[in-house]
């Protein structure tokens, strides 16, 4: 900083001045956003359920926010924006609410990953386990779920009607805030696309699944006598999954989610501006 302007209390009026200018097209542009809703809703037609949720729009916005992202915030501050200001506007298409359970015993990291993915307008009710969030969404309604995939239980062999429709973290950075992995599962939505990376449930393994070219294992848990069941992600289709893992497996998609974002610089904290800026 330079001497000249240090306790300078003109510049700062100035500066706080450029600031309050800033704010209010910020503010005004959002209102400006907003105008658009009562339209969005007869386009769009959201009275029915899950007529307002668009996992593969989002994504979309998300990657090109990362794009264009540079100077000094923390892109993970502006995703918080925006995913309240997307959340916010879902909402007042069609009302839900937001399921969750404790990330293995941990509730801050679920209330954490919830109201930063889908902010403060929308209710939020903790269920007690995996399984309960599972049965409250198929079940249907304008309801979205939030599924730990750390842990011991294979909850995705509950899914029949409700299917994954995102994964969490978005953006991929070391330390960043409410990045415990998660997926989202939704009721049958409106107007499906067909997602980038399929998931499926892969029942009757033997043994724990290894590490494959070309999958990822989401999560695996054991179940029955000696049995294990994978939740894995995949470009590829069925054949790719036995040709890694074996045959005679009971596999069926339950969803899919588009690539999330890596953000290889990291995020920077508000504490530790970098040097690159
Ligand atoms: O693009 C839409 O379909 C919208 O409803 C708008 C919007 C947004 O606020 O940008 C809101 C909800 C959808 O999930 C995706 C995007």
């Amino acid at each position: 900083m330079s001497e000249s302007l240090t306790g300078d209390p003109q510049r700062l009026v100035e500066l706080r001045a450029k600031i309050d200018a800033i704010d209010e097209s910020v503010h005004r542009l959002l209102m400006q956003r907003a105008t658009v809703i009562d339209t969005l809703i007869e386009v769009k037609g959201t009275a029915r359920n899950g007529a307002a949720f668009r996992p593969g729009r989002e994504a979309s916005m998300m990657h090109e926010l990362v794009a264009r992202h540079g100077g000094h915030l923390p892109v993970t501050a502006v995703e918080h924006l925006w995913r309240e200001i997307i959340s916010t506007f879902t909402a007042l298409q069609a009302p839900f609410s937001v399921h969750a359970t404790p990330m293995e015993g941990d509730l801050m990291a679920a209330v954490d990953t919830a109201r930063f993915y889908f902010g403060f307008s929308v209710p939020l009710l903790m269920e007690a386990t995996a399984q309960d969030v599972v049965a409250t969404i198929e079940a249907g309604g304008d309801k979205l779920g939030i599924l730990p995939l750390e842990g011991l239980y294979p909850w995705w062999q509950g899914l029949r009607k409700a299917q994954i429709v995102c994964r969490l973290p978005f953006i991929e950075a070391e330390n960043r805030p409410a990045g415990r992995p998660a997926v989202v599962i939704a009721p049958p939505l409106a107007d499906p696309v067909s997602p980038e990376i399929t998931c499926y449930r892969v029942d009757g393994l033997s043994a724990m699944a290894p590490v494959s070219e070309g999958l990822t294992i989401l999560s695996q848990a054991p179940y029955g006598t000696g049995l294990f069941s994978a939740l894995v992600a995949t470009r590829e289709g069925v054949d790719a999954i036995t040709a890694r893992l074996s045959h005679g497996l009971d596999i069926a998609p339950v969803g899919g989610y588009a690539p999330t974002i890596p953000y290889p610089n990291g995020v920077q904290t508000a504490s530790t501006p970098s040097a690159k800026l």
